[in-house]
């Protein structure tokens, strides 16, 4: 057990939504049973991300849609903590924050969900023009590469809102993707039609999709190690490993990036950290692949191993489609 903060209270900072709510729980149940004497109070707040589900993800123009209001109150002193979505958490955070050790991971993976009433099918079983709803630029990308048999329309929201844009009667769409995580927390784990990996339909997952990013002020030791003592260090060092490339490859725009890592044995008998990554062109006429082998065994060689996944994929051949990518934004 760490040494005892002096600070009895804590603050907990969360977006609203009934996810956000229910993760946040997650976190603040853990804390309470590693220190039964301290109490935990919840602050949320509808972000501009709630607010807005009209306009696709990738147009927004400030990135910090889920987390800059939040992070204004955590700077500020108002909350000690906030626990997002990993997957939502800009790789920039403020100067003044951090993310703190992480939890353990939930099913990182994507899921295919249809429509209700229709049965259950996988993405390669879709009928030709079947209509996929998603407003990620990584699953489309991945879609179009592999399914080109499928069609795509954009939806956002909230994964309630989302579900019920799928199920209205009059509604275009067959089935979307969602992540399985968000889903399962839900209890909403009936209506998985298909999990997705790299071995199952070929879809890579979200950088850090799956787990929580619990972010704290820079300086606060406290927070830090109480948070240690709730983490999960290989989590903590893939969620680490995968957002480092991340920001490398990014520059700016959300990159059509799909992940997968996982702790394998290496011949010698020591824990190696296998990183699959692609970068598709938004159309799937392009892609690149890598798979490589890391040791990782701290933030540091965590956040070097995401930079050697990020210069073999360029070094073969992701740099062409960014730039491909940047350009049309430009011009558009
Ligand atoms: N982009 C929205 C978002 N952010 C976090 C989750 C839930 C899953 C997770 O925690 O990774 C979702 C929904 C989804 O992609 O289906």
């Amino acid at each position: 057990m760490a040494s005892a903060p002096a600070q009895k209270t804590f603050t907990v900072g969360t977006r609203s939504s009934k996810l956000a709510l229910l993760q946040t729980d997650l976190v603040v149940n853990e804390l309470r049973k590693a220190y039964p004497d301290y109490k935990f109070e919840v602050l949320s707040k509808e972000t501009a991300g709630d607010k807005n589900t009209t306009i696709a993800f990738r147009e927004f123009t400030t990135k910090n849609l889920w987390t800059e209001e939040l992070e204004e109150l955590l700077i500020a002193g108002k909350v000690d903590f906030i626990v997002h979505s990993l997957k939502d958490v800009p790789t920039l955070i403020p100067a003044e924050c951090a993310l703190g050790p992480m939890m353990k991971r939930a099913d990182r993976r994507d899921v295919l969900v249809m429509k209700k009433g229709l049965p259950a099918q996988t993405l390669a079983d879709l009928a030709p023009g079947s209509v996929v709803g998603t407003s990620s630029i990584r699953r489309t990308a991945q879609l179009a590469r592999q399914y080109s048999h499928l069609k795509v329309i954009n939806m956002r929201g909230n994964i309630g809102t989302r579900l019920a844009k799928l199920d209205a009667e009059d509604s275009p769409y067959t089935c979307i993707i969602l992540a399985a995580a968000g889903l399962l927390r839900l209890d909403l784990g009936d209506r998985i039609s298909q999990y997705l990996d790299s071995e199952n339909g070929g879809m890579l997952y979200a950088v850090g999709q799956g787990a929580l990013g619990i972010e704290i002020r820079k300086d606060d030791k406290v927070m830090y190690d109480m948070l240690s003592n709730i983490g999960d260090e290989e989590t903590t060092l893939e969620c680490l490993a995968e957002r480092n490339l991340l920001r490398i490859l990014e520059g700016g725009c959300s990159a059509p990036l799909g992940v997968e890592t996982e702790w394998v044995q290496a011949s010698d008998g020591s824990k190696k950290l296998r990183f699959k990554a692609i970068i598709v062109s938004v159309d799937g006429t392009e892609s690149t692949e890598v798979e490589i082998d890391g040791a990782v065994d701290s933030p540091k060689s965590a956040e070097a191993f995401g930079e050697t996944v990020a210069k073999a994929l360029v070094a073969d051949g992701a740099g062409k489609i960014l730039e491909a990518i940047q350009e049309s934004k430009k011009s558009a």
